[in-house]
């Protein structure tokens, strides 16, 4: 089986409100979208990665690649208006079929475990989906302003990796763009198809404000200081 991951990093990153776009931000000393392609190739099923980015931002990665010596061998491929168009420019540039995992790039803390649960849950069930429980209690708002309290029970927050076959997300990613298209689950459900969640990771926070850099830092801190730890026994 052929394993492959559309890291999708072509957003601008408004609500970071940064000089450069999120993804590129330092990371214990390294731009997170560097670390979310150390994250998909040092695990286990070791798949193809195809990076898209905005067409304006090709030339400065090629340049931070060289100041960090990031030789982890990737496709770049140009980015989208929204990022239904740069997954979708992502899967054009995959010819074969195979299990694609689509992930934020700027979600740099997603365990090894976690993709290879969403790798082996997709090839099981046609698409996998990462979420987890809220932890907070949950309102529906209308346009009036009305709300009303959810039961979170029946609610989970949507995270990725979300892994597909090659082929049920090329024909879902045929349709035209929807507004409700926020991730490539909605895609694919849009489609026709019955997505099957699996436990997602709490610390695969997607990095979107200020502070989650700060929080992230503080994760990635505790994620390094546990695997020096390992290395003592
Ligand atoms: N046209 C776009 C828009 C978003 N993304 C990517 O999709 C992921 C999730 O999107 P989000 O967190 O919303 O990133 P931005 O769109 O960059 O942020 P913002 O909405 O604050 O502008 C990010 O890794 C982002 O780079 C993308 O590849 N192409
Ligand atoms: C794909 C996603 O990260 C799943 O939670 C999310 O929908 C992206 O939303 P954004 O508004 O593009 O950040």
């Amino acid at each position: 089986m052929k394993y492959y991951a559309i890291i999708v990093a072509g957003g601008s990153g408004s609500r970071m409100q940064s000089d450069v776009a999120k993804q590129f931000l330092l990371l214990d000393g390294k731009p997170i979208l560097m670390h979310t392609l150390e994250a998909f190739a040092n695990s286990e099923l070791q798949p193809e990665l195809l990076l898209v980015l905005n067409i304006h931002q090709h030339q400065y990665w090629e340049e931070l690649c060289k100041t960090h010596s990031f030789t982890i061998k990737h496709l770049v491929i140009k980015g989208g208006a929204q990022r239904f168009h740069s997954v979708k420019n992502g899967l054009k540039a995959i010819k074969g079929k195979g299990i694609v995992a689509i992930h934020d790039a700027v979600r740099p803390l997603l365990s090894a475990d976690l993709i290879l649960r969403s790798f082996i849950a997709a090839e099981e069930h046609g698409n996998a989906v990462a979420g987890v429980q809220s932890t907070d209690s949950v309102r529906s708002i209308n346009p009036e302003g009305k709300t009303e309290a959810l039961n979170r029970e029946n609610l989970l927050m949507i995270q990725t990796p979300q892994t597909f076959t090659v082929d049920i997300l090329r024909k879902a990613y045929q349709q035209p763009f929807r507004n409700e298209f926020t991730d490539d689950a909605s895609v694919v459900e849009y489609s026709g198809y019955t997505i099957h969640m699996i436990a997602g990771n709490r610390e695969n926070i997607k990095i979107t404000y200020p502070e989650d850099l700060e929080i992230a830092s503080i994760l990635k801190k505790k994620a390094s200081e546990n695997i020096k730890g390992l290395e003592l026994y």
